[in-house]
């Protein structure tokens, strides 16, 4: 198996972030987290980020990127805590050949840069919300991790392009966890789905037994909106 919880829970104070759960999710496997907001779905990721820290290439909601600093840099700290102090500090004013060309290349796969346009100089405020969000993804690919686990990585990109970089981020890993807010996605590009509610894992299924009864039952608060875009991967 790739990714495994026994009995794992999250509490703060007297609330349950996540009530005491085991779960096993095996190699090769593409899972999406789903559930309405408030759910549990980050925590879920953090409690499996925990267990399994040194085989995650991780991928925050927010990405946490550093403004002033380049494209390349952004994306070069995906490997800081890799890499000795000496070689991080001279990488600042003397990037090295072959990090360079791995980050071109990363920069180019997603979108950011041509190969013969660098923009990998141009610094990390310079680039739209979803530029930022990609390099975020850059920066977890080029931690070069076995396992990706991503949240929301991809809500800040059209749905054609979030389907281009989920497939990115798969074909680059052997197992993903993502959480996700957009069902249709998740049934397309995963295949298997965790939902969750109020902490608690109350759906686990391959995607494509997915039913709309379990939809509602997950997403209350659009039950009276058949027409909600919720429940069109299931219509
Ligand atoms: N540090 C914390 N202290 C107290 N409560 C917290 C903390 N972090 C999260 N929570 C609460 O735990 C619950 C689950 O939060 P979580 O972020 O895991 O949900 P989520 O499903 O990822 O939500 P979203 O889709 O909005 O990101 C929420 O009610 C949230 O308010």
């Amino acid at each position: 198996m790739a990714l495994s919880l026994d009995n794992a829970s999250l509490r703060v104070g007297d609330k349950w972030l996540i009530e005491p759960l085991s779960l096993t999710i095996n190699h090769g496997e593409r899972v999406a987290l789903i559930g309405e907001s408030g759910a549990g779905k980050s925590s879920l990721l953090s409690l499996l980020r925990q267990a399994h820290e040194s085989q995650v290439a991780w991928c925050p909601q927010a990405p946490a990127l550093v403004p002033m600093l380049s494209l390349y840099n952004n994306v070069y700290m995906g490997q800081l805590h890799q890499r000795p102090l000496w070689k991080n500090l001279v990488n600042l004013f003397k990037p090295a050949a072959n990090d360079w060309q791995q980050v071109l290349k990363l920069a180019t796969d997603l979108g950011l840069t041509q190969p013969d346009n660098h923009r990998l100089t141009q610094s990390a405020e310079r680039f739209s919300g979803g530029e930022q969000q990609r390099i975020g993804i850059a920066r977890a690919l080029f931690q070069k991790r076995p396992i990706f686990l991503g949240d929301e990585p991809v809500s800040a990109v059209d749905e054609k392009h979030a389907k281009q970089l989920l497939s990115q981020i798969a074909l680059a890993h052997d197992t993903v966890v993502v959480a996700l807010h957009d069902v249709e996605l998740a049934t397309q590009c995963c295949d298997r789905i965790i939902g969750l509610k109020q902490g608690k894992v109350v759906l686990d299924c391959p995607s494509t037994e997915l039913s709309a009864q379990q939809l509602y039952s997950l997403y209350p608060s659009h039950q009276h909106r058949s027409d909600s875009p919720i429940f069109e991967s299931v219509q």
